[in-house]
């Protein structure tokens, strides 16, 4: 008789292609409520009448109809918890949708009001070293998309390289380095769909410089312009945080912050034509001396982000007003 597999998960080898390494892919067993999926790299992106059937499941069940979408980082996922009219679809009941593993990411999509504007949250995002590949990490920016938003606030926790941060200052972000597309890693790889965007997209303009303006005029009202800065956002792929020598040459590539999110996510939304607005909450300072004892951990992260969570949840209400008009 066959053994029962000792979890929800069954761990089974794909067939490897001929002197290639074995693969693992875990499979749901069935039953269970996770459905973690280790997809291989090559797997293609979902096409548009398959991301269309999660865009209408949302749009067949709300009642909203928003134009601005927000992913909430790590530890931020309670930027949404104020929407009025909430409505929440968790993500294992969307069609196609992709699962949250992470602490501080809990996995639902919300429609709801924030400062009156209609709005669709992200909260929990996903990231490749989940296991998913780059498309399916920004897959609900796609989705976004199709439900009818054209600009997007993006929102991360990361690691502050720049030695003028502090815990809890805000870095908006002014551009990014895309570490994981040096090596030709990209939320686009595979036959372009057209009908979201071009084969060759731009990024030059991607974090939009009307948005930053209005966010820089948002952060004044607000009286935190010491806490704020302007500033690079690189990714890397994670999940172990970075040796001192990686950060010091993140820094001298112009780096101002660390973490392993947000770039794919942009890259597919500038992709499909949304405007961007994105900022990252510093929670740690990157350790650059090698004889420091401290080390990167998730739970001051977590602690980190809870702490600013007013602020945020303002600066994201305000802009959300200032992008609907
Ligand atoms: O980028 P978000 O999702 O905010 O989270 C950041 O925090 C986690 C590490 O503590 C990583 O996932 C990193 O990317
Ligand atoms: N890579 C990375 N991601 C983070 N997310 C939050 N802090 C960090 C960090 O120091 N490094």
């Amino acid at each position: 008789m066959a053994a029962e597999p000792a979890s929800d998960l069954e761990f089974r080898a794909a067939e490897p292609e001929k002197g290639s390494p074995r693969p693992l892919r875990a499979l749901a067993s069935g039953g269970g409520s996770m459905c973690l999926e280790h997809t291989l790299p090559g797997e293609a992106a979902f096409d548009y009448n398959t991301i269309s059937i999660s865009a209408n499941y949302l749009l067949e069940r709300t009642k909203h109809r928003p134009a601005i979408g927000i992913v909430c980082g790590s530890g931020l996922g309670s930027l949404v918890d104020h929407l009025k009219e909430r409505e929440a679809f968790p993500y294992e009941k969307i069609p196609n949708f992709p699962v949250s593993t992470v602490a501080g990411h809990d996995g639902q999509v919300v429609f709801g009001l924030l400062n009156g504007v209609p709005v669709m949250c992200m909260k929990g995002r996903f990231h490749s070293y989940e296991g998913y590949p780059l498309w399916k990490t920004a897959m609900p920016i796609r989705v976004m998309k199709l439900v009818g938003v054209n600009s997007v606030i993006v929102t991360n926790a990361a690691g502050g390289i720049n030695d003028k941060y502090h815990v809890g200052d805000v870095m908006l972000i002014k551009d990014h380095i895309n570490i994981p597309g040096f090596a030709g890693n990209s939320p686009l790889v595979g036959k372009n769909d057209e009908n979201f965007g071009p084969r060759f997209p731009g990024m030059s303009n991607a974090y939009d410089k009307q948005l930053r303006q209005e966010a820089k005029s948002v952060v004044k009202e607000m009286g935190i312009e010491e806490s704020v800065h302007e500033g690079v956002y690189v990714m890397l792929g994670g999940p172990s945080y970075e040796t001192v020598a990686e950060l010091r040459l993140l820094r001298l590539l112009g780096a101002d912050a660390v973490g392993m999110s947000t770039v794919a996510e942009v890259v597919v939304a500038r992709h499909c034509g949304m405007r961007v607005f994105a900022f990252s909450l510093v929670t740690n300072k990157c350790i650059m001396e090698w004889d420091s004892d401290e080390e990167a951990n998730h739970e001051e992260v977590i602690a980190a982000a809870n702490a600013r969570k007013h602020h945020l949840q303002e600066l994201v209400g305000r802009m959300a007003a200032r992008m609907a008009q």
